[in-house]
Parts: C-alpha cells; structure tokens; sequence
C-alpha cells in the first residue's frame, strides 16, 4: 500500500501514529486517518501493536497492512502485531420500509436479460466478501431458476425449521443461504402467477432466521418484473449492482433495470460486465465472444461505476456447476481479484451512504 508521506528515523508513538494514519486503502483515496481506524497503538522493546477498525472488512488486508506498517515505521514486519476489527452498521433503506432482525444490509444483484450470469455473480461476489470477513448471506429469489443452493455447494442440504421460522442452509464459507429451490418443486413454481412469487419472496426473507448476517445478497430472477416490483416495495435494499454480457441485446436489458432501480430509489452501485472476452486454453488468444466493452460504454453512458469485468471462463462454469466456488478463488487467483476488487467497491460504497437510525429510538405505539 502507498504512504502519503514518508516517515522520519527515530520514532515516538506520535510519529508512528502519524506515519500508520497516511497509510492509503488500496484502490481509493483513503487512508486510515481518513476512515479514523486507528483505536490503539503502543510500542514497546521494538515490538507496535496496533489496532485498525473499520466500517467494512477488510480481513483480506491483514498481511498488506502488515507490510505498510513495517515499512511506514521502519520496524521489521514480525514485530508488527496488527488486530483488525469491523463495525458493520446498518445502512439507509427505501423510505416507508423497515429493517430486517438479523441482516444488516442488503443488496440485490439484477440483470435485465436472463443468462448473463447473475447468479454465478452472486455467489462469487458473496465468497469473496466473506473471504474478507464479513458475515455474509444468500437469498435466492429467481423463481424461475433457482441456481444458488447448487453454485454455493449446498444442494444435498434442507433448511430446518424452529419456532415456525427457517433456518438458512450454510454452506462451506459460512454463507447463510436460503431459497426458493429449497421450498418448491420448480416445474410448478414457473407457471406461478405474480402475487404467489412476491409471497415467496417475502416468506424466504421474513419467515427466515438470519443470523446476525452483514450483508445479504438478493439474486434476483432476471427482468423487471414481479419480484423485482415486490423487492422495491416491501423489502429494505440498501443498494443494487447489474450484471450484463457485452451483446447489445443484454445491455439493452440492463438499462431497463438501472432505470427501473433508479425510479423506485434504490441506489446502483454499479455494473458488472461478465463473459467480457474468452481467453483461448490452448493459444491464449483473447476473443471477445459477445462483443466487447459493451458493460463499459454503459457504465460510461449511465454514469454508474463499471466494477468488474469478468472472462468467459471454463474453470468459472466448472466451479459454479459442481458447487465448488470457494475452491476456484482458491486456485484461480486471477478471477478471484476480480471479484475482490468488485466486492471491495462495493462495500466501500455502501459504507458512505446513509445510516439507518429506526432502530436507535424505541418503538412507540399510541392505542
Ligand atoms: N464468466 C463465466 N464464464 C463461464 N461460464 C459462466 C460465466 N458466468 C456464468 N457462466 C455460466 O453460464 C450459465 C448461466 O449463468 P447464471 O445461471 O449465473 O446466469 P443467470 O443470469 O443467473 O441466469 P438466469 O437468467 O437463468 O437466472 C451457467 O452455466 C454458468 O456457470
């Protein structure tokens, strides 16, 4: 990580504090002085002991800040003890809907035309943001094709029931996920008409019990249909991202749904551009299948963040089919980053929107 400024020889804690505190976060303009991270620091026979605490995890940073600490304070990295902490607070949702007991913020991934990869999005964007810390959650509301509980490994597994509530299935990296594959036979649930779907969708998020869940995502069916008309009514989104390939015809789609999420309020962090170009196993020759830059051009005509662009990749197909995706951002390095860096950007963001206060004061009821 880049220093602001570099440190003089010859340190007093101030001067170490002064020299943490200019730290920048990678792929921002902040700093630990700027997110006021910094909640402890002392120094004794050589050895700093720091504590950094922030409003978003940033556990995948552990050996970064290590190595910018040790550098920005001239101290070899093994005396640097770092504890990292988060604070995860609830943010601002549509007016006139409340909170959910037990996730703190949710964020619904959409796509305007059905196939582009929504939902391998989800589950790649949910590991890697519990890689990085947070307590993080699923909610797989495409009705028409529910795909999470096989893409999140969790296929073979039912929720429980207690207390009249679910309990959401866990999977191998802690993800809470709960979906309407769980629950129904899917032949029957296509031919649903539109208020037995939005019940559904209600009923796997209301009737569940979330356990203290950071941050939930809502794979959404694709379109700007039903659900997503319950979604922005009845259900407390803190944000939305947009999943498209490059083709005209998708991005055609995808506007509609940055137009439908920006008429009911709902904030768009940003467009993530998938199946952006093949890479050829054998040559390694780059082809850009569906067209190239088409996410780019519009995140640029819409003014929302381009976050990723993802490859058309064999392992990412295989991975997603056999459930296996916490082992391809093991072993695929690469395509993890890039779900990384998105996640990261997205997290970041939200941590500058608005709290929510409506569970600050008691509830008063007047009879
Ligand atoms: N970047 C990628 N590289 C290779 N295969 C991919 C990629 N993204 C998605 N796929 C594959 O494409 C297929 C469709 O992906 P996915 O189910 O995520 O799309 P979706 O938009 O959620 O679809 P639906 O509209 O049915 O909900 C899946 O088999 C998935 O494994």
């Amino acid at each position: 990580m880049p220093l602001k400024q570099q440190p003089k020889k010859g340190f007093s804690v101030e001067q170490i504090q002064t020299a943490i505190e200019a730290i920048v976060l990678p792929n921002s303009n902040r700093t630990i002085a700027s997110e006021k991270a910094l909640t402890k620091l002392t120094q004794q026979d050589g050895n700093i002991h720091v504590t950094l605490r922030f409003a978003y995890p940033v556990a995948h940073l552990q050996d970064a800040f290590i190595q910018a600490i040790a550098q920005a304070t001239d101290t070899p990295a093994s005396n640097i003890h770092l504890t990292l902490e988060n604070k995860i607070v609830t943010h601002k949702v549509q007016q006139g809907v409340n909170t959910i007991k037990g996730v703190k913020n949710i964020i619904a991934i959409a796509s305007g035309k059905g196939g582009v990869g929504k939902s391998t999005t989800t589950t790649n964007l949910a590991i890697a943001l519990s890689k990085m810390g947070a307590r993080v959650g699923v909610l797989d509301a495409d009705i028409y094709g529910p795909s999470q509980p096989t893409m999140l490994g969790v296929s073979h597994l039912q929720p429980e029931q207690k207390d009249g509530k679910f309990i959401p299935v866990t999977n191998a990296a802690g993800i809470q996920t709960m979906s309407i594959g769980f629950l129904v036979n899917t032949d029957q649930a296509v031919v649903w008409r539109g208020p037995m779907v939005s019940q559904a969708l209600q009923q796997l998020l209301f009737q569940s019990q979330w356990d203290d869940v950071d941050y939930l995502f809502i794979d959404l069916p694709p379109g700007t249909g039903d659900v997503q008309l319950t979604l922005s009514q009845k259900i407390p989104v803190t944000a939305s991202v947009i999943v498209t390939t490059p083709q005209d015809i998708a991005l055609l789609d995808a506007r509609k749904a940055v137009d439908m999420f920006a008429k009911v309020n709902i904030p768009i962090l940003g467009i993530i551009e998938n199946m952006a170009t093949h890479i050829c196993s054998q040559c390694g020759h780059a082809e850009a299948i569906f067209g190239s830059d088409g996410g780019k051009m519009l995140s640029e005509n819409l003014n929302v963040p381009l976050l990723a662009q993802l490859p058309l990749s064999l392992p990412i197909r295989q991975a997603m089919d056999q459930g296996q995706g916490v082992d391809l951002q093991q072993t695929e390095t690469a395509i993890a980053n890039l779900y990384q860096q998105a996640t990261w950007q997205i997290i970041l963001k939200i941590s500058d929107m608005g709290k929510d206060f409506s569970n600050a004061f008691p509830k008063i009821v007047i009879e």
